[in-house]
C-alpha cells in the first residue's frame, strides 16, 4: 500500500531530533529552514557546534526531552535505544521516524528540489534513498530556473481572480493559454516585451510584470 504524502506546516511546532550524525544533522537542518523549533540531543557535544539555532542538549537522550512534540526523529546508530525513542514519543502523540526501520516509522522524508515556491519532491519507498537524490539531480539539470517565476505569475494572477464565481475554471484555462503559448520560454529568454503582450492577450486587459510584483531577473538563465 503506498504512503499518503503531504507537505507538512512546521513552522514554530517542536520538532525533536534524537541523535546527531550526518542524519541526524541533516533532518535538524531541514527542520530549521522549514522554521520549526527544533530540539537535539546528543551526548557528543562536538555534533552539536553547526546547530546553534536549534536548542542543543549535549548528553544522552531522556524520556523527558519529547515532551510537547509535534514530530521526532530517532537518528541514533543504536537501534533499540530508536525504537525506544519511537516508543515514547507516540505516548506523547507525536508522529516518529526511525532513521533505520522505514516501515516501523510513521512517515518519511524525500529528496528535495526547490525553485523558490514551487517543490519538487522524490520519494521511492524506501527502496533507494540514494536513487531519489540522483533523480532529483537529473530533474534538477533538466528544469531551468524559470519554472519558479512563472509559478510567481501563476500565482499573482490566482490571487487576483480568486473571487470570482467560477475562479477554478478561469484559472485552469489561463494557466493552459499561458501554457501553450510557451511562456516558459519567454522568461528563460528574459523578453519581458513580449510576457507583457501575452498577458495582455490572454487576460484581455493590460497587465504587467510590475504590477503582480514578478522579477524576471531570477528566471533567466
Ligand atoms: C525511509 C527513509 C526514512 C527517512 O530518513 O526519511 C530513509 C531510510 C534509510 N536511508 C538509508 C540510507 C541512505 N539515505 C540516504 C539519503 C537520504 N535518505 C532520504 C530519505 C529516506 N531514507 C527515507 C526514504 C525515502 C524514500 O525512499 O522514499 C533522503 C532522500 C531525504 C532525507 O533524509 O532528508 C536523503 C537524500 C537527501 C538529499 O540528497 O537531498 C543515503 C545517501 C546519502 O547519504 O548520500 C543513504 C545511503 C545510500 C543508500 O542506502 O541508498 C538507510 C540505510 C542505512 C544503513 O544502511 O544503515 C535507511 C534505513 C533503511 O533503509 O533501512
Ligand atoms: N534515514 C537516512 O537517511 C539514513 C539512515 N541511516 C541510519 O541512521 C542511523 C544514524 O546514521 P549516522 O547519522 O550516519 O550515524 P552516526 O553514528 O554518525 O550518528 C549517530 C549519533 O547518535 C548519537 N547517540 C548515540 N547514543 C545516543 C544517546 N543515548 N542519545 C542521543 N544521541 C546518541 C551519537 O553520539 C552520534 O552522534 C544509522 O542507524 C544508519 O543505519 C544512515 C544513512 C541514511
Amino acid at each position: 500500500m503506498p504512503d499518503y504524502p503531504l507537505s507538512l506546516r512546521v513552522r514554530g511546532r517542536l520538532c525533536v531530533v534524537v541523535g546527531a550524525g550526518d542524519v541526524g544533522r541533516r533532518k535538524a537542518r531541514g527542520l530549521l529552514d522549514a522554521g520549526a523549533r527544533v530540539r537535539v540531543v546528543d551526548p557528543v557535544a562536538a555534533r552539536l557546534h553547526d546547530l546553534e539555532e536549534a536548542h542543543c542538549l549535549p548528553r544522552p537522550y531522556r524520556p523527558e526531552d519529547l515532551a510537547d512534540a509535534f514530530l521526532v526523529f530517532a537518528a541514533t546508530s543504536d537501534h533499540d535505544l530508536n525504537r525506544r525513542v519511537a516508543a515514547d514519543a507516540r505516548k506523547g502523540g507525536a508522529l516518529v521516524q526511525m532513521a533505520d526501520d522505514p516501515a516501523g516509522s510513521d512517515f518519511s522524508l524525500p529528496a528535495l528540489l526547490r525553485r523558490d515556491d514551487l517543490t519538487i519532491a522524490v520519494f521511492s519507498g524506501g527502496g533507494s534513498p540514494a536513487l531519489c537524490s540522483l533523480l532529483r539531480d537529473e530533474i534538477d539539470a533538466g528544469l531551468g530556473p524559470h519554472w519558479g517565476v512563472f509559478l510567481e505569475i501563476a500565482a499573482a494572477l490566482r490571487r487576483k481572480r480568486l473571487t470570482g464565481s467560477d475562479s477554478s475554471s478561469y484559472n485552469r484555462n489561463v494557466l493552459d493559454q499561458l501554457a501553450a503559448a510557451d511562456l516558459a520560454g519567454l522568461i528563460a529568454a528574459g523578453d519581458r516585451d513580449a510576457i507583457e503582450r501575452l498577458l495582455s492577450r490572454v487576460l484581455g486587459t493590460s497587465v504587467s510584470l510590475d504590477q503582480l510584483g514578478v522579477s524576471l531577473s531570477k528566471g533567466s538563465k
